[in-house]
């Protein structure tokens, strides 16, 4: 099941800001004006391809890389990360490519290595290592080298760690990618927890379900700007393909909605207007486009009885983000998907 959607009002607290964002390595630009606005409480994907600059904003972001020159202000957690970089850093954790998790000492070790580095007293680092490695599933394993881990445990290790100074922002740097389809559900299942305690989870992805099934917003990242940013459904709404497709059993009835449909979109009034919907005599179906969205379909519906057009099924086609993706960073074409059977 996908998460909720919490609202991103602009009343929320904003957990992460940056204007004009600017990176280049030696002549090669990378970011070239990047805006971000991510409200605390929420879950922020940002989506590109490989070598899109992902891994350079979350750097930046969590200062371990500087700004460009001529980048505009950054705020994280409500500091100023130009003159206060050491509240930011108190403020967040970071997991992801750049792994902190050291595979020579166990498990247990690294997490009480964290706590030091956060200079808990002995038995509260004891007791917070101990909490976390058992909601993290990792209580049976706690005592064995972190090398022995398989990826998904290493990962789940490496959030561990990095709750050890209970961040209240949490860059997650690709966090499931390489993981099998259990780790990574289990891996999503660990963020949506993040989220009920109030975390801001700034996620980068090359996985457009991850984004999908996570983010209350996306942006895509193309060409060292941010292409096009929103929620999940309207980045799909962005681009064209949704339809409505129609199918009958029975060629007669078929034919005469075909023809209902015609001369009720010819008709001048009343009643919405809409184009005609394409036809395809030989699997029997006719194609309305629509946005999809709940309002589009239900007046859809109303219409359809009201000109006595009943069809045997009733689906809507929406595009994914995989097609958003496609459209926006150049790949090919988008294409329609199945997404929901209506009846
Ligand atoms: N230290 C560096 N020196 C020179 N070029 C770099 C450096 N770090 C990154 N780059 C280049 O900058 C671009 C953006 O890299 P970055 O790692 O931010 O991309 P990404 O979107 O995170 O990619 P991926 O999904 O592959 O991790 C890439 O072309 C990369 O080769």
């Amino acid at each position: 099941m996908p998460t909720p959607r919490r609202g991103t009002s602009k009343d929320q607290p904003t957990a992460v800001s940056a204007t004009g964002l600017r990176k280049s390595y030696g002549d090669k630009l990378v970011l070239d004006g990047v805006d971000l606005h991510i409200p605390a409480g929420s879950v922020f994907a940002l989506l590109g391809p490989n070598g899109a600059g992902k891994t350079t904003v979350v750097k930046i972001l969590s200062t371990l890389l500087s700004a460009g020159e001529g980048s505009g202000g950054i705020r994280v957690g409500g500091h100023d990360l130009a003159t206060d970089p050491q509240s930011v850093r108190a403020a967040i954790g970071v997991t992801g490519q750049f792994s902190a998790v050291d595979g020579l000492i166990t498990g247990e070790e690294n997490m009480l290595l964290m706590a030091d580095l956060h200079h808990l007293p002995r038995r509260e680092g004891k007791r917070v290592a101990a909490e976390l490695l058992a909601r993290f599933g990792l209580t049976e394993a706690a005592k064995k080298p972190a090398s022995t881990y398989s990826g998904g445990m290493k990962r789940r290790l490496d959030l561990a760690m990095t709750l050890v100074g209970d961040p209240r922002i949490i860059f997650l740097d690709e966090p499931t990618t390489g993981l099998d389809p259990r780790s990574r559900h289990n891996m999503w299942q660990i963020i949506r927890e993040l989220l009920s305690d109030g975390v801001t989870v700034f996620l980068t992805t090359q996985y457009l379900e991850e984004a999908d099934q996570l983010a209350d917003r996306i942006a895509v990242l193309h060409d060292g700007r941010i292409a096009a940013e929103g929620t999940a459904d309207e980045l799909k709404r962005l681009i064209p393909g949704g339809h409505i497709r129609l199918r009958f059993d029975d060629p007669a009835a078929y034919r005469s909605a075909a023809v209902a449909l015609r001369d009720a979109t010819l008709a001048p009034a009343p009643g919405p207007a809409r184009p005609g919907g394409a036809p395809d005599d030989e699997s029997l179906t006719l194609q309305i486009p629509s946005d999809g969205t709940q309002r589009e379909l239900r007046s859809l519906l109303d219409w359809l009885d009201s000109i006595g057009v009943e069809a045997d099924e009733l689906t809507v086609h929406t595009p994914d983000l995989d097609d958003v993706f496609f459209a926006l960073t150049g790949g090919s074409d988008a294409t329609d998907q199945t997404k929901e059977t209506v009846r």
